[in-house]
């Protein structure tokens, strides 16, 4: 079976598909039966030197060459405007569909979703989350007999790789993106990288394969790690932390939390290992217990293999539709964001070292039913008070789990303590992952 594919985006992870499509076909066709041909290549600059060089009769700088020649068309420009009208596109011409374009699928997907649906269409998008790791493809069909009751994961490779340079190579922050930039692994505005999108567009995706629902993105707790600081880490690992950023979705009967931020999990935990560009995701379902994934978040290789993996799946759906788990699974159940989590919280408050102090911010707390669980304070001076130029500590406090509305309620009783300078730090715990 001789199938055309076709590829607009001819950047990091396209170049990677059309080197994979060339070197492999033939270990492909020996798999799989199926040679896929590569039938136009779209971008808008074919003067840069890229990794390959592509053919130049494969060479287009119009999409509309892409869509006529090709069974299915690879969306792999990103961005939002025009990547939605290309693949609406090419679904309304008859095309079979796959795409990286997390941010697209997650901020405004649904048309596109039900546009491939209503025309029996595939649309293929394993590589939009977790790089190389096969994550949608273990939501869609290997779990699809289970509930899934959580997915916590590290599903951004640039972030994961800036906090591994900073934390164990002691490289600044925009030394370390820079990097991350060239190697191919941040997003064209890596803003959505470092303030935590990304992750956010990739929990969304996964939250709507596991739940049925579409979320609001609007309602999905977001925060990056721009404002990390190397004292909080260096505090989080002495009480036995190693800070990342995760991703999280839990469900407890009809109310499912969908958040990311920054996060201290415990040190031993296999999710605190995963390092550099690395990213892994943890499942829960309600038979098979959890399952971990891990591989290469991010990168032309390990994303173009996702992509392939896609094509190959589109090619299965062309020749067998009945049946193809293609579908997407929407839930009848009503379900809802929930807001209001219940974790551990590590705070960090800049107060001067004197009596009744700490007695003044457990008081708050305890107002708020928030119950203390270990204190760290240290006698190394971090600056002096602008007030009165008295020395100023940190003073660390764990709380056991309470409830993110009256946490923030607190913690605004708190800066108006006059103890306290300037504003707490506040990172989320997570004891319970696997
Ligand atoms: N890089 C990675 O590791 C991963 C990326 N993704 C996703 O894959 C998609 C592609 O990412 P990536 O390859 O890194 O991005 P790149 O920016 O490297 O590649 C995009 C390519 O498309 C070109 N392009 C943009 N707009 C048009 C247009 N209107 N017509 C023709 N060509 C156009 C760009 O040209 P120009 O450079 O001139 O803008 C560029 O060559 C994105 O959705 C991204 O989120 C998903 C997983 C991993
Ligand atoms: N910018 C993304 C690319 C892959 O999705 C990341 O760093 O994870
Ligand atoms: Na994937």
């Amino acid at each position: 079976m001789v199938v055309r594919v076709g590829i607009v985006g001819c950047g990091t992870v396209g170049t990677g598909v059309v080197r994979l499509i060339l070197e492999n076909s033939h270990l492909i066709q020996q798999r799989t039966g199926i040679r896929l041909e590569l039938s136009k290549v779209a971008d808008r600059d074919w003067e840069r030197e890229r990794e390959i060089e592509v053919p130049h009769h494969l060479r287009t700088t119009d999409y509309r060459e892409v869509l006529e020649n090709s069974d299915i068309v690879v969306e792999l420009v990103g961005g939002k405007t025009f990547a939605k009208q290309l693949i609406l596109e090419a679904l309304k011409s008859g095309k079979h569909v796959v795409t990286a374009n997390k941010h697209l699928l997650a901020e405004d997907g649904k048309e596109i979703l039900q546009e491939a649906q209503d025309r029996g269409l595939f649309l293929g998008f394993e590589a939009s989350v977790g790089g190389g790791i096969p994550i949608v493809k273990v939501l869609r069909e290997s779990l699809s007999s289970n509930r899934i009751k959580s997915i916590q994961g590290i599903l951004n490779g640039t972030t994961n790789f800036i906090l591994t340079k900073m934390l164990e190579e002691e490289e600044n922050f925009e030394e370390a993106l820079n990097q991350a930039k060239a190697l191919g692994y941040a997003e064209a505005d890596p803003t959505l990288d470092v303030d935590g999108w990304d992750s956010a567009h990739k929990i969304a995706i996964l939250s709507m394969l596991a739940y049925g629902f579409y979320v609001p993105f609007e309602e999905v707790h977001v925060e990056g790690i721009r404002n990390v600081e190397l004292l909080d880490v260096e505090l989080g690992k002495e009480l036995g932390y190693t800070l990342k950023l995760l991703a999280i979705a839990k469900r407890v009967d009809s109310q499912v939390e969908v958040r990311v931020h920054p996060t201290f999990i415990p040190s031993d935990n296999p999710l605190a290992k995963v390092s550099d560009v690395y990213n892994a995701v943890l499942l829960e379902g309600d038979f098979v217990s959890k399952v971990m994934l891990y591989g290469k978040g991010a990168g032309s290789h390990p994303t173009a293999t996702s992509v392939l993996s896609d094509i190959l799946d589109a090619v299965k759906f062309m020749a067998c539709k009945e049946g193809h788990p293609q579908r997407f699974f929407w839930s009848s159940e009503k379900l809802e964001i929930n807001k209001n989590f219940y974790s551990r919280y590590y705070l960090r408050f800049d107060v001067p070292d004197r009596p009744g102090v700490l007695a003044s911010v457990a008081r708050v707390l305890a107002d708020y039913n928030i119950s203390i669980a270990s204190v760290l304070q240290k006698e190394k001076v971090c600056h002096l008070s602008g007030r009165e130029g008295q020395p100023i500590i940190p003073l660390v406090i764990l709380t056991h789990k309470a409830y993110e509305k009256d946490m923030k309620r607190a913690l605004e009783d708190i800066v108006k303590l006059p103890v306290v300078e300037g504003n707490p730090v506040l990172i989320r715990v997570e004891e319970e992952v696997y």
